[in-house]
């Protein structure tokens, strides 16, 4: 579970709360307080996804994408941040055990629809992503 804090910021529109990045997790269960902020990548544009109290927000992460053999994507998202008041949201990741190999159900994996990663185990992934795909760099 992580809390981000994004204080109010002099410059909203040449900075950034968290850059863009998918979540490497199996899911990622969001809560956002009603300031508004997250926004996601698709149909090459940035849609902001408006606070809603009674609902969280279900990210697929890129384990997920894997576990579904691409069926379910991940997509890239990121948090903008506004210059009168902080903004707070709440993540819980899903993760597989770290023991356990990533690998979708055969009955995912046919001629039409092949095999789209490798076998991967949670640690790995993470590993990787720490190394090579982060959102603060
Ligand atoms: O603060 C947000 O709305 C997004 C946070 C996020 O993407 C993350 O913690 O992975
Ligand atoms: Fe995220």
């Amino acid at each position: 579970m992580r809390s981000n804090y994004y204080p109010p910021c002099q410059k909203p529109d040449l900075n950034l709360g968290t850059g863009p990045h998918c979540d490497p997790t199996s899911l990622t269960i969001l809560h956002q307080d009603n300031v508004g902020g997250l926004e996601v990548f698709y149909d090459e544009k940035w849609h902001s996804i408006s606070p809603n109290p009674q609902a969280f927000v279900v990210n697929i992460g890129d384990t997920f994408m894997a576990l579904s053999n691409g069926i379910y994507m991940s997509y890239l998202h990121r948090a903008v941040v506004n210059s009168k008041v902080p903004r707070i949201s709440l993540a819980f990741f899903l993760c597989p055990k770290i023991d356990k190999m990533v690998k979708p159900p055969k009955e995912l994996i046919c001629e039409e629809n092949p095999r789209m990663y490798p076998d991967f185990t949670w640690p790995s992934l993470l590993e990787f992503t720490q190394k090579h795909y982060r959102a603060d760099t």
